[in-house]
């Protein structure tokens, strides 16, 4: 991955994670998080814990993110570094909040595994399989962010985790402002 925008005076960087539900994100950034002592934040939490959604959508069966509310609530600690952020979507950040974005991406039938273990059926699990199929969530990061930043890691196997844990804590602390 490339360096960060010019003009970035953190000292340590920020780190997105995205990817299609299930492919591993919560578990990357934690393990990364506390491989690097930097902060993970779950936006999914957030948004439940401080309520920073309209309310629960019954279609999607899933909370109706406020993006304003998530952004405003972010922004302090953005700005000083360090932060691992993880959630499944990535457009609506600023893009000056991230010097690298991670796109992980599971084999689909590896993932159809794991969401179905998670108790996803019927629209919500179809809906995330195309998802993955079409890699939305890398056509998102590559639309949102510099294509120098943005990186796929494929995430099937444990051992994935711990070889993408490995790389990204090198980026991170070779990582210079
Ligand atoms: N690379 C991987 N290999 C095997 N299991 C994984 C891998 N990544 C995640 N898992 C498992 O899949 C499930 C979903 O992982 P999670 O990190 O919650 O995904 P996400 O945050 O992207 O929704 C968890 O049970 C986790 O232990």
């Amino acid at each position: 991955m490339a360096r960060a925008n010019s003009g970035t005076r953190r000292p340590k960087p920020n780190l997105l994670i995205t990817g299609t539900p299930g492919t591993g994100k919560s578990t990357t950034a934690s393990a990364l998080a506390e491989a690097t002592n930097c902060r993970h934040i779950c936006v999914g939490d957030l948004v439940k814990e401080k309520n920073l959604h309209d309310g629960w959508d019954d279609q999607f069966e899933s909370y109706v993110i406020n993006e304003d509310l998530v952004c405003d609530e972010l922004e302090d600690v953005m700005v000083g570094g360090g932060n691992i952020v993880d959630y499944h979507g990535c457009d609506f950040f600023p893009e000056r909040w991230f010097d690298g974005v991670v796109v992980l991406q599971t084999e689909n039938s590896v993932l159809y595994d794991r969401l179905t273990r998670r108790g996803y059926s019927g629209a919500k699990l179809s809906n995330n399989i195309e998802c993955e199929i079409f890699q939305v969530m890398l056509e998102e990061a590559r639309d949102s962010y510099r294509e120098e930043i943005v990186i796929a890691l494929q995430s099937d196997a444990l051992e994935d985790v711990s070889n993408n844990v490995a790389s990204l804590t090198g980026w991170i602390e070779s990582w210079r402002p």
